[in-house]
């Protein structure tokens, strides 16, 4: 089978928050406005599915999706990975992208993808890592004892071909030639974009990607796209779990050691909160600085019952008032999280 034939493959790659999954939407919307069937696999540190239900709700295409959760696909059983992308394969996707977690090393996935079975069916198109342009330099200092997760953070950015240097709306010019002057350092050759919300000219990526005949846009269109905003888009093959040392409190929390110094705290929420979003903030902010990621499904008792996607990243809140009845949950990704500290004020909190 020559390269025509075969299955390009992109990789997002970035640090916790750096924009993966915005990125990820476009590039649906883009595939989905050339008539292009993509097959996703997203990787989610946490036990909860939040990046894709976030994803299933900001696109109107159908496309096959893996999940897999609780755990980073670079520590996965290699025949974990060649399933989830075997699964991929069996839809007839036109490009696969793959959405690794903040803490993966895209070299060892480049590996994986080598492997016999999967070689000859697909080829790796690019590797395209996002940068928090305003905290990358700061992560470098804070992580310069954990060599495990300095060289991790170094392979993100020399494995590229695609360097996004991301929320440049958040930092002055001098800082973001501070960046690229460390992205410089370790990827000399891959190109680099300067981004606010992963926003970069698409045509490139796409330009050698075509469709199936089967899939013609107009075929694409009679097979039919679901409205934007409705429910369950995506055929969803199945969750793999990850193999990992997982425990749940008596109170239902959930933790997880996950990569590294890198740790993973889920916390249920099962009536809607009573206290305010600004409380429930300065929660949040309290472990810093440990943690580097929150998101969760959040609803309130006042001043209305609405649903919430709430974001933390890069030390910023974001809330989007959402059209959401599944569980509510937070999950905090940090390094070196005082797991039980925070479960235990968490439960005298809510
Ligand atoms: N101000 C600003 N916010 C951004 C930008 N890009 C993304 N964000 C926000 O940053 C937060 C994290 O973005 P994601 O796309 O979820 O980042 P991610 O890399 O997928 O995050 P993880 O998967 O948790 O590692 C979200 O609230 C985004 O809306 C940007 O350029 N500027």
């Amino acid at each position: 089978m020559n390269t025509a034939m075969k299955i390009p493959v992109v990789i997002l790659s970035g640090f916790l928050g750096s924009g993966k999954t915005t990125l990820l939407i476009k590039l649906l919307e883009e595939a989905a406005a050339r008539g292009l069937k993509p097959g996703v696999l997203m990787n989610e540190l946490g036990k909860r599915d939040i990046d894709g239900e976030l994803v299933t709700r900001s696109t109107s295409a159908r496309f096959p999706l893996e999940k897999m959760l609780d755990g980073c696909i670079c520590c996965t059983k290699k025949d974990e990975i060649q399933a989830a992308l075997a699964g991929l394969l069996r839809q007839d996707p036109d490009l696969l992208l793959l959405e690794l977690t903040g803490v993966a090393n895209p070299e060892e996935i480049v590996e994986q993808l080598a492997e016999p079975s999967l070689i000859a069916k697909l080829y790796l198109h690019r590797v395209i890592t996002l940068v928090d342009a305003e905290h990358a330099l700061e992560y470098n200092s804070i992580f310069a004892s954990d060599k495990q997760l300095v060289r991790t953070l170094r392979s993100q950015l020399s494995a590229a071909d695609d360097l996004i240097i991301n929320k440049t709306d958040l930092i002055p010019p001098v800082h973001s030639s501070k960046v690229t002057e460390m992205v410089r350092k370790y990827n000399a050759e891959g190109q680099v974009h300067y981004a606010v919300n992963a926003n970069i000219p698409l045509t490139s990526l796409f330009s050698t990607i075509q469709p199936a005949p089967s899939r013609s846009p107009q075929a694409t269109a009679a097979a039919g796209a679901s409205p934007r905003g409705s429910r369950s888009p995506f055929q969803i093959i199945q969750p793999h779990p990850h193999q990992q040392a997982t425990h749940t409190s008596a109170t239902g929390e959930e933790a997880s050691t996950s990569f590294s110094r890198i740790n993973t705290l889920s916390l249920p929420i099962r009536e809607p909160l009573q206290i305010p979003a600004s409380k429930l903030e300065r929660f949040i902010k309290k472990w810093s600085p440990s943690l580097l990621r929150a998101k969760g499904y959040v609803r309130f008792t006042r001043p209305e019952k609405a649903a919430y996607l709430m974001q933390y990243s890069g030390k910023r809140f974001n809330w989007e008032e959402i059209d959401y009845d599944g569980p509510l949950y937070l999950v905090l990704i940090g390094y070196r999280l005082p797991e039980q500290v925070i479960a235990e004020e968490w439960a005298i909190l809510r």
